[in-house]
């Protein structure tokens, strides 16, 4: 079993005066993991939305496996889009919407779903629109991670959750990745916490994308500089600087740009330590107007 591949070419989608996608192209690897980041609004629903056939582009067009999912309702089947509010029934019983979605999914796996059920301690028997919202998340991580479509699309689930809840379902979404590859995508504007997770980066920006590159040439494009803080000063200077942390003599300076083998080795030669830079500074720095350049 494996993914499928995703492609955006040229993709706009408008609501009525408010351009939510731009002209977006981009390609979303098969079995591979993206991470979908932009500040609110910016477009990130959207997209997803137009991959899960919910809506419809404007213009450009959305490709899975090369072909147009809206015209295609096996194709639609292997693409699942789990939303924050969770597409359930909300007055009826968890397994009557574990059912509906079963029949709707052709590699859905009943005992995993199950499973999962336990551990986020959801009771089968209980109706959706009773739950808390990190119960409501839980059973949309659930949902998506039981339906193992080709296509999987969490946006902003584990909101909700819970900081144990959210460890344990990202354990639970690499783990599955991994004996069950497929094309996963995870929109966020909570970088941090999420990071670890992706293979690929997209950026988007006011519905534009800004950056679409593996995680780790993205990572290479800054460096954290720690070290006596008048040292890490002196290395600095010049730098575009994205924040800095002191703690007592010590300084971390998190730089904006490739720091070649020669400046690395010189900065080691001084004594500091070069680190990779947390991709929430460099998203930060990418989609903050104040700080763009
Ligand atoms: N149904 C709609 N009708 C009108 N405008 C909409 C609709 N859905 C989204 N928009 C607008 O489109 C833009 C993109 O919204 P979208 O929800 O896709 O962003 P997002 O990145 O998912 O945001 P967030 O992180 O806040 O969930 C916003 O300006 C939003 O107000």
């Amino acid at each position: 079993m494996s993914g499928l591949d995703v492609e955006l070419r040229d993709l706009t989608v408008d609501f009525k005066d408010t351009r939510a996608v731009d002209s977006a192209t981009v390609r979303l690897p098969a079995n591979t993991i993206t991470g979908l980041l932009g500040r609110n609004g910016s477009g990130k629903t959207t997209m997803l939305s137009a991959v899960a056939s919910l809506l419809r582009p404007t213009s450009g067009q959305v490709l899975v496996d090369g072909r147009d999912p809206y015209e295609d309702e096996a194709l639609m089947e292997q693409v699942c889009l789990i939303r924050e509010g969770g597409d359930v029934l909300p007055d009826e019983k968890i397994r009557v919407t574990l059912d509906f979605v079963a029949s709707a999914r052709p590699r859905w796996d009943q005992a995993y779903a199950e499973e999962l059920l336990e551990t986020f301690e959801l009771d089968p028997g209980k109706k959706p629109a009773k739950l808390s919202r990190g119960k409501r998340s839980a059973l949309g991580a659930v949902i998506g991670l039981a339906s193992r479509a080709p296509v999987t699309m969490f946006d902003e689930v584990y909101l909700g959750m819970d900081a144990p809840s959210r460890r344990r379902f990202y354990e639970l979404l690499i783990a599955d990745y991994v004996e069950h590859p497929r094309t996963v995508v995870v929109s966020s504007h909570l970088i941090s916490e999420v990071e670890q997770l992706f293979e690929n980066v997209v950026v988007l920006d006011r519905g534009a994308v800004l950056v679409a590159e593996e995680a780790e040439t993205l990572r290479e494009q800054g460096a954290t500089v720690t070290g006596a803080a008048d040292r890490v000063d002196a290395a600095t200077a010049g730098l575009r600087v994205l924040g800095e942390t002191v703690l007592g003599p010590t300084k971390q300076v998190t730089v904006l740009g490739r720091l070649d083998q020669e400046t690395r080795e010189r900065l080691h030669a001084d004594g500091l330590e070069v680190g990779a830079v947390p991709l929430q500074d460099l998203f930060i720095a990418l989609t903050d107007k104040e700080v763009r350049r």
